[in-house]
């Protein structure tokens, strides 16, 4: 078992730029840890550090409270899975898992009983025989686990270990390393861009970007609150509409205000919070799925908007659609939401009161069941919540 601490890490390469930036982060005893974010955001490189495979340029990097900067790879008993599975050709299967355990002088009865164990486990007992060039991805993938897991670690990094699998496989062996994070209890960290497999699999989804750690916090949390508009848009498919409007005080009152200058009252528990950025610019989202056909209770405010377009999914309808809210004039009780993480200051106001018309490019994802699910050409829809940066 073991905690991971990073203090200000950065790293910068022989091009003097910054892969990773000053990265704060304490990852817990036995926590499954996602870094999430687009290519090049310094994932990989953070994951590299822990595992001691790159240099720590400045920071600190602490395992079970011990400083382990200039601490060998070898000597952090941390196991690393990479995307390519690295398995070596030449060996079967139980030789490649035998590998690490005989490099180190373990005797050979125990080898053969860890093999076999961990075989069983990830369901490979009957291909201990075949070569990495016999088994099908997914097979080389569970061997590339199996490997790492008979040396007993303290902690796994995997390093978008799944990115080779069909979409089938993929889905298929994120339960299995669900699965196995309970079953071992051990430390994982998890490097991917795929915001199904971070927003299911991990106990913390940390949002990597430039190099910097933007937000870290459960998936749902960082799903709900995000602390920018960065984060809201890179967790959300069909993506966040996000308008631009100005914090305007009229008569003492606190609107926002859209294009067109039409105004949306901001209600009266959250008119303090947007007081402190009047004149300013903010942009306000309203994730697809905000978007019902029906109103569902009493927090939920009638939005008319043109639907141009819809995606059928299967399970869901997606509808990426420029549309036209109109005006409609509503009673509000607004809750602002605590700033979290770095980045602009992030409210939520699930209740919002609307006079408006002309929101551009508004997309809405509704659920087929509804009676009322969205056509092209339906124009009243229900809004539950929507949130502001500003
Ligand atoms: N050996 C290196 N020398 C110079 N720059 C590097 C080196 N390795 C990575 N970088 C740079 O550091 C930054 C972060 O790279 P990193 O591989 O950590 O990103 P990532 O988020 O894992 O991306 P991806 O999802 O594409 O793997 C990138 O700009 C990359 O070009």
């Amino acid at each position: 078992m073991a905690s991971i601490e990073l203090q200000q890490v950065s790293k910068i390469y022989q091009n003097n730029q910054y892969s990773v930036r000053d990265v704060n982060l304490k990852i817990n005893d036995g926590e499954f840890v996602i870094f999430l974010g687009p290519s090049g955001c310094g994932k990989s490189t953070t994951l590299r550090m822990i595992a001691g495979l790159e240099s720590i340029t400045s920071g600190e990097l602490r395992i079970n409270g011990q400083n382990v900067n200039r601490v060998a790879p070898r000597d952090r008993n941390i196991a690393v899975v990479f995307q390519s599975y690295a398995l070596y050709p030449h060996m079967t299967v139980a030789e490649n898992m035998a590998f690490g355990l005989k490099m180190r002088g373990t005797p050979a009865a125990i080898i053969r009983q860890k093999v076999a164990e961990t075989a069983a486990m990830l369901g490979l007992d009957q291909l201990l025989h075949r070569k990495p060039a016999a088994l099908s991805g997914g097979q080389r993938q569970r061997v590339a686990l199996g490997r790492a897991i008979v040396r007993e670690p303290q902690a796994f990094l995997l390093d978008e270990p799944l990115s080779n699998l069909d979409a089938q496989l993929r889905a298929e062996m994120r339960t299995e390393l669900i699965k196995l994070h309970r079953r071992l209890g051990k430390t994982m960290v998890y490097v991917t861009h795929d915001q199904v497999e971070a927003m299911t699999m991990g106990d913390r989804i940390c949002i990597m970007r430039d190099g910097y750690l933007v937000q870290s916090g459960t998936p749902l949390e960082v799903y709900a609150n995000p602390a920018n508009t960065f984060v809201a848009q890179f967790l959300s498919s069909p993506p966040i509409n996000l308008v631009s409007c100005i914090v305007r005080s009229r008569a003492g009152e606190i609107f926002l205000e859209l294009d067109g200058g039409r105004l949306i009252r901001v209600s009266d528990y959250a008119q303090q919070h947007y007081r402190r950025h009047e004149g300013k610019p903010v942009t306000l989202g309203i994730r697809p799925e905000d978007f019902h056909a029906r109103q569902h209770g009493a927090h939920w405010q009638p939005l008319p908007f043109n639907v141009t377009a819809v995606e059928a999914l299967g399970r869901k309808i997606s509808s990426p659609a420029p549309s036209t809210m109109s005006g409609l004039w509503c009673a509000s009780t607004a809750i602002p939401c605590r700033r979290r993480g770095s980045g602009s200051p992030c409210i939520w106001i699930p209740i919002p009161c609307i006079s408006s018309t002309a929101i551009p490019a508004m997309s809405c994802r509704v659920r087929r069941r509804r009676p009322l699910s969205i056509n092209p050409g339906v124009r009243l829809c229900y809004v539950k919540s929507l949130c502001t940066w500003a």
